[in-house]
């Protein structure tokens, strides 16, 4: 469902906060992003510069442009800069009340940018109190904003406004008071308070609280606009699910992707922003490969020949790979090999599982019952490396590593294409793992040769994964992978266009995977 989110807030033109930043959000859960200025202000990522903020009237022209057109599915609130901008936004969402118009309003009263510099006007802070207690569903309020808030809490209870809330348990409470105050759930963020792990929690009015979450801390200096993405985010999941919890889990796991990501971008010298989009490269990864797809497909060979053809460059990549050259070798070391095997035991059993959906869908069923087969080969394989080469059983150093980052990427996108996609889009995603492996096989398979031949007599005759690697290039193997590009030639043959190019997609992405997989074995040995 594609939710209309109305920002309501300042500029950065270096896009990290406010506006762009929220825009940038809304566009990663799958919203449409619109955008009422509040204040135009020159910032970059290392501060503030100077705010100019358009006459009241203005602001309000924007809000009705908008609100007489547009249904609106959310609204969120970020920088007002000052009272009168506070109140004009309050007197425009009391008229959109007044005509029935309903939608939630997420508020992330911005006091202070993270650069130090001011971004509400000290004598304001009663009018996005007022605001808050009028309109606000939800606050997103950092902790010193928080304080600020808690100022105007019950006598005798409240918070003293400036003090530094400086632990969780000072913070929950301080969020239970503002959210008794205001009648808003509030979401408390424990992000500027030191530790290995990042706590938020969703505090509601009666002073229950609706969730708790934490992720790990990020080391990264690239948090400008966390607060404000944080909040666009909420306010296109909570429009799209209707519940604060599940919204708080998802746009908390998304920011510290993004926050992970944000040194990648290398935007400006200060405090850099986070990467909004960073989820989206598998998207764009299937854009692409559609886009190289020829015009006219009936004038093609076989599917597979063009897919071949396609997947050059990914295949060329493995074979220079390190990891590929010195196991051919047989220099690779030992502890590395052992990792990689550990991987490869974890993908196997996703493998297994992908191969499962295969063989439980909607193909004909001698294609079902390749993949069943393929299925138990696939756990086979599974139970002999643990067994002859990972020895898990009486494992000395510790045993299991679990899956790495680059496994996990490459299982969950075979088990959601197989799962979730037409299966002719699956049987195209697992192809790569029997064809490429085959390919890699085969190759390995002359080099233990050409090993064996020159140092026939020698003392160093025995390759080190010699035997490992006579078993992978078995010709069962290689008559599975050749069965298995029938099966999609033959399915994408009868399927329509837009089937094809899922299914082209599928593959070219899975081939990226597979070598991905490979290379980062030294990583995910970890
Ligand atoms: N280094 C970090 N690693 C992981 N999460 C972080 C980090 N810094 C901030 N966050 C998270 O970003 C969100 C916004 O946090 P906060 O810093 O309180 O907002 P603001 O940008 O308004 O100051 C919170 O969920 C917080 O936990
Ligand atoms: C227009 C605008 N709005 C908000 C912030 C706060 O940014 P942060 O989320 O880093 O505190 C900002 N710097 N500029």
């Amino acid at each position: 469902m594609t939710v209309r989110v109305l920002s309501i807030a300042g500029t950065d033109p270096t896009g990290g906060a406010g506006v762009p930043a929220d825009l940038k959000s809304i566009a990663a859960f799958g919203g449409y992003g619109m955008a009422v200025v509040t204040c135009l202000v020159a910032q970059n990522t290392r501060g503030v510069r100077s705010v100019h903020t358009p006459p009241a009237s203005f602001l309000r022209e924007q809000l009705d442009a908008v609100s007489d057109d547009v249904t609106i599915d959310a609204v969120k609130i970020g920088m007002l800069g000052t009272a009168e901008v506070a109140a004009t936004v309050r007197a425009w969402l009391d008229d959109q009340r007044n005509a029935g118009r309903v939608f939630p309003v997420i508020l992330d009263p911005v006091m202070v940018a993270s650069s130090g510099d001011r971004l509400l006007d000290a004598s304001a802070e009663d009018a996005v109190r007022a605001l808050a207690a009028a309109h606000a569903d939800l606050l997103t309020p950092n902790l010193a904003e928080l304080a600020v808030l808690d100022g105007g809490g019950a006598p005798g209870e409240a918070h003293r406004p400036g003090e530094a809330l400086d632990d969780w348990d000072a913070a929950l409470a301080a969020g239970r008071r503002v959210a008794a105050a205001t009648g808003s759930i509030v979401l408390v963020k424990g992000g500027h308070l030191p530790g290995e792990r990042t706590p938020d929690a969703l505090v509601a009015p009666d002073g229950s609280l609706l969730a708790e979450v934490a992720e790990p801390r990020v080391s990264t200096r690239n948090t400008h606009g966390t607060g404000c993405s944080l909040s666009s985010a909420m306010a296109t999941l909570y429009a799209r699910t209707g519940a604060w919890p599940y919204s708080l889990r998802a746009a908390k796991r998304w920011l510290t992707g993004a926050l992970a990501a944000a040194d990648g971008l290398r935007v400006g010298s200060g405090s850099g922003p986070v990467h909004h989009g960073h989820h989206l490269d598998a998207a764009v990864d299937a854009y692409v490969a559609a886009a190289t797809a020829p015009d006219s497909p009936g004038t093609r060979g076989r599917f597979t020949d063009d897919l071949w053809e396609r997947s050059a460059v990914v295949r060329q990549e493995i074979d220079e790979l390190e990891f590929i050259v010195r196991l051919t070798d047989g220099t690779l070391p030992q502890d590395r090999f052992r990792a990689y095997l550990a991987q490869d035991a974890q993908y196997l059993q996703a493998y297994s599982r992908a191969l499962s959906s295969l063989a439980a869908s909607a193909a004909p069923a001698p294609v079902r019952a390749f993949f069943a087969r393929g299925a138990v080969t696939a756990a086979t394989e599974e139970t002999i490396l643990h067994r002859q080469w990972l020895r898990t059983d009486d494992d000395a150093d510790g045993g299991d590593p679990g899956i790495g980052p680059v496994t996990a990427r490459y299982t969950d996108f075979l088990l959601a294409a197989t799962g979730r996609e037409p299966w002719q889009v699956g049987a195209a995603a697992v192809l790569p793992c029997y064809w490429l492996y085959a390919e890699i096989a085969a190759t390995l398979s002359r080099a233990l040769e050409a090993h064996r031949t020159e140092r026939r007599g020698r003392d160093d005759a025995a390759h080190p994964y010699g035997t490992w690697l006579a078993a992978y290039d078995d010709p069962g193997f290689q008559e599975a992978a050749a069965a298995c590009r029938a099966i999609v030639d033959d399915a994408a043959a009868d399927a329509d266009e837009p089937t094809r190019q899922a299914m082209a997609a599928a593959f070219l992405r899975a081939c990226a995977l597979e070598r991905d997989f490979f290379a980062a074995e030294v990583v995910d040995a970890g």
